[in-house]
């Protein structure tokens, strides 16, 4: 009979690792080099999205950050909660990131956070501009790293983010640095927000009303994809001002280019033609 497999209580490992991304940092130097980064944007509150066994939540504290940290696998919770007499400042959260309330207060992010939820983590940071969400130092899989920071942008929800926040691809981190180590590269995205946003925050809903109904079909030329609000007179003028032919794809806008089509919508467009906001600028 072929031995049982220890359980996940056995090992202290939860039993859908694969799924919650489990991927603990097992290399000092990748703290040290996140910490760097976040200095450059000191926010009195830190989260750690999914600490873990608290790699980054420890060593955040240490410097003297206050740090929330926010964990689901109970677990990892008990674990971390263990920890906490090691440094002062931290506040454990046993919750899921998705459904939380999120501080009202300004704060930074620094985390390695589970691959599978990664869109929506950052959603939860970017979608709602009232979010006081302010910089962030996030490990997350290289191939999503490249898309969120790729030009042109052809996702509206991607630009949305890219109007009040700069997104970077600050290095690729390789998978033996995590234990156990993930199928996929990685890389250290940083995120800031824009001292001077490409659209208001109180417009961002109304922009994404645009942009989300425009970029339906990225290689649609931009005539046709922003006929429906424009009229010909108005599109002339626009393609005069972006310095582009009628016929390119609407996919090439870049966020500059978005925010003149956004401001000549709100300039010359009549209300009544312009198209419904999507979501709401409130979080
Ligand atoms: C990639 S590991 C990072 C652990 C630790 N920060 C480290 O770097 O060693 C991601 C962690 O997020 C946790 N997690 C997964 N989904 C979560 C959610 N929805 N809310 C909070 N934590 C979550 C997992 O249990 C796991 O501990």
């Amino acid at each position: 009979m072929p031995k049982n497999k220890p359980t996940s209580r056995q090992t202290g490992r939860s039993a859908h690792a694969n799924f919650s991304g489990q991927h603990l940092i097992r290399d000092k130097s990748l703290v040290r080099r996140m910490i760097e980064l976040a200095r450059l944007s000191p926010q009195p509150l830190v989260l750690d999205i999914g600490a873990g066994a608290g790699a980054l939540t420890i060593p955040l504290a240490q410097e003297g950050w206050r740090v929330l940290a926010i964990e689901n696998d109970p677990l990892f919770a008990r674990k971390l909660r263990g920890k906490l007499v090691e440094a002062e400042g931290i506040r454990l959260a046993e919750a899921d990131f998705l459904e939380m309330p999120l501080p009202r207060k300004p704060f930074g992010v620094v985390a390695n956070i589970p691959f599978a939820i990664t869109t929506a983590v950052l959603g939860r940071l970017m979608d709602h501009p009232a979010v006081p969400f302010r910089h962030g130092v996030l490990i997350i899989e290289l191939g999503a790293a490249r898309r969120f920071t790729a030009d042109p942008v052809t996702q509206a929800r991607i630009l949305g983010w890219r109007m009040q926040f700069d997104l970077k691809l600050a290095e690729p981190v390789p998978p033996d640095r995590f234990s156990p180590p993930p199928r996929v590269q990685c890389a250290i995205l940083t995120v800031r927000r824009k001292k001077e946003p490409l659209v208001r925050p109180s417009d961002h809903a109304r922009f994404m009303g645009l942009v989300t109904q425009a970029l339906r079909v990225p290689a649609a030329p931009l005539y046709g994809a922003l006929g429906p609000w424009f009229t010909p007179a108005q599109l002339k003028h626009l393609v005069k001002l972006l310095r582009v032919d009628r016929s390119v794809p609407v996919g090439v806008l870049n966020e500059r280019q978005w925010a003149a089509v956004f401001e000549t919508m709100i300039r010359y467009v009549e209300p009544y033609r312009w198209p419904k906001a999507c979501g709401s600028s409130r979080r």
